[in-house]
């Protein structure tokens, strides 16, 4: 049996505001299998931002345990926490992070290139993803000549030109119109199909609709996990893949 992409273990993280103790995340077991589609839900507030950070490493945890294909991950140092994370997570999140001084097409294939893959195949799934979200025209851009939604797309693009077996996701669809939500999400379908695990924090039904599995949150616990350990991945190809969005 293969070991789940994500496992967390009575994950727990309190914030200190002052002297006051801000519980965001409290004892959270999720477990994410190789290839599926999570959606986290849940009230402003309620932990998601803070749980998919500790996930990624972006955030230290208080207490528990975080397991990324088998291996530990709550006590790795920096370091190996950076290697990690370039083989084998993309982020997405609402602070872009693209690299100003550098074109579009280029903060694409960063990751890539560090991680090791031709420069051959990394132009080629630079080029394959900014087609697929309507960003050719804009490869030579400089980030900050884009709008925030462009933004949005490249940072997308850039998450998944690693082909990560994790995808974490805060929001990617938070500032699109309806026309480039749909190239975003006909992305992560197409994401999905090819066996790649993605966890997305989102409020938007729509998006939650082509998970596997919709996890709510509420006060930092999960009160319902969509029926983890159930039968309930679809067939890749499936009806659940066909994305249709109006509007
Ligand atoms: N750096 C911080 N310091 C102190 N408290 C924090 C910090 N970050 C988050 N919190 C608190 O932790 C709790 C959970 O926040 P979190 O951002 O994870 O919720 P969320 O469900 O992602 O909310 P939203 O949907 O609004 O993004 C909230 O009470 C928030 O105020």
């Amino acid at each position: 049996m293969t070991s789940p992409v994500v496992d967390t273990v009575n994950l727990v993280k309190i914030y200190q505001d002052g002297e006051v103790p801000v519980p965001a995340v409290r004892g959270v077991d999720l477990r994410v299998e190789a290839g599926e589609f999570v959606a986290v839900m849940g009230p402003s507030g309620s932990g998601k931002s803070t749980l998919i950070h500790m996930i990624g490493g972006l955030e230290a945890r208080t207490s528990g345990e975080i397991w990324l294909d088998g291996q530990r991950t709550d006590m790795l140092k920096e370091s190996a926490w950076a290697l990690l994370r370039r083989k084998k997570i993309g982020f997405v999140f609402q602070f872009f992070n693209l690299v100003a001084n550098m074109t579009v097409a280029d903060n694409v294939e960063l990751p890539a290139l560090l991680a090791g893959v031709s420069a051959k195949e990394a132009r080629r799934r630079r080029e394959h993803l900014l087609g697929e979200l309507g960003l050719t025209a804009r490869a030579d851009a400089a980030p900050a000549q884009l709008a925030g939604g462009e933004q949005q797309r490249v940072a997308l693009a850039r998450a998944l030109a690693n082909k990560p077996s994790l995808l974490l996701a805060d929001e990617p669809t938070g500032n699109l119109d309806s026309r480039n939500t749909r190239d975003v999400l006909r992305l992560l379908g197409e994401v999905h199909r090819e066996g790649q695990a993605i966890v997305l924090v989102t409020h938007d039904a729509r998006v939650a609709s082509l998970a596997d599995r919709v996890v709510s949150l509420l006060d930092g616990q999960i009160v319902d996990d969509g029926g983890a350990g159930l039968a309930r991945r679809r067939p890749r190809g499936g009806p659940g893949d066909v994305i249709e969005l109006r509007g």
